[in-house]
């Protein structure tokens, strides 16, 4: 039996750091990396960053939407990455940001969650924006897989302050509505729990409660101009349940395998600095 995602997730980021990596390959990426855009090229891409990190970092993190943009060819290169990165030991979430009715979440979790498919990973990134509640099937699959759920919350991005900070009849914003049923899915779960929040690293302040019992993917370190020294001031006492995470400023070393090593060390050790 699978330990659940959230244990498998504390015990790597102690052991190897708390720290994801996104797969993202971008066209620019590509190019800069002398490589083609084109599927060879996404092929080449993913395999070297694989083979750089997913023996060393905790997550990798493929974006799936730089895969699906060659078709089911690019489909097969992001189940190939998925299958080999958890080969070598890494936690993969797969950065999907699924959401839809329920009916339809149900297939969504099938196609990540469910052990038996192509594309089964670690974790999943869902959006909760048709309501919490209709997700209900990804939570689900994951309890039955050992699998986690990331469910977007503060977001990176300057664009999601309207919908995240509007406030429900209840008063409550719907980041704060979304924290409040992972902190309900994460009841009594220890030392963490599988159900997890999205919230940038960018955002300068949070009104929120953080307190999920469960893991905190932080985007926006690097190229979105975050840094780890960030992480702390931002996330206050729940910054030890941060999962910084990074995608260009990381890949932009490559091809070299060293380098990419090198960097994801560098970010490491910057966060445990950070953090204390
Ligand atoms: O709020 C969010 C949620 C997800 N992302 C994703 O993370 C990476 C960030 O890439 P960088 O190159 O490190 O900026 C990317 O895949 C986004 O889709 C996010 O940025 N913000």
């Amino acid at each position: 039996m699978t330990a659940p995602f959230g244990t498998r997730l504390r015990q790597a980021m102690d052991t190897r750091g708390p720290l994801c990596v996104g797969i993202d390959p971008h066209a620019a990426l590509l190019a800069a990396w002398g490589l083609g855009d084109d599927v060879a090229g996404l092929e080449r891409f993913a395999r070297t960053v694989v083979e750089a990190l997913a023996g060393e970092v905790a997550v990798l993190k493929p974006q799936s939407a730089f895969f699906e943009r060659f078709g089911s060819r690019g489909i097969a290169v992001l189940e190939q990455a998925v299958a080999e990165a958890r080969s070598a030991g890494a936690l993969v979430l797969m950065d999907a940001k699924r959401g839809d009715i329920g009916s339809t979440m149900a297939a969504y979790a099938d196609a990540f969650l469910a052990p038996t498919s192509p594309l089964f990973s670690d974790a999943v990134t869902v959006s909760p924006y048709l309501g919490f509640g209709s997700l209900r099937p990804a939570f689900d699959a994951a309890r039955a897989s050992g699998a986690g759920v990331f469910a977007l919350a503060l977001t990176s991005n300057p664009e999601g302050h309207e919908v995240q900070h509007a406030r429900g009849a209840d008063g409550l914003t719907v980041a704060q509505s979304v924290l409040r049923h992972l902190a309900a899915e994460n009841a009594d779960a220890d030392p963490l729990g599988s159900f997890g929040a999205v919230v940038g690293a960018t955002l300068g302040s949070i009104d929120a409660d953080l307190d999920i019992n469960g893991p905190l993917l932080a985007p926006g370190i690097g190229a979105q101009g975050a840094t780890p020294a960030d992480i702390p001031k931002l996330f206050g006492p729940a910054a030890d349940n941060v999962l910084p995470s990074v995608s260009r400023d990381i890949l932009k070393l490559g091809p070299s395998v060293g380098a990419l090593r090198e960097g994801a060390a560098r970010f490491v050790d910057e966060t445990r600095t950070a953090i204390g």
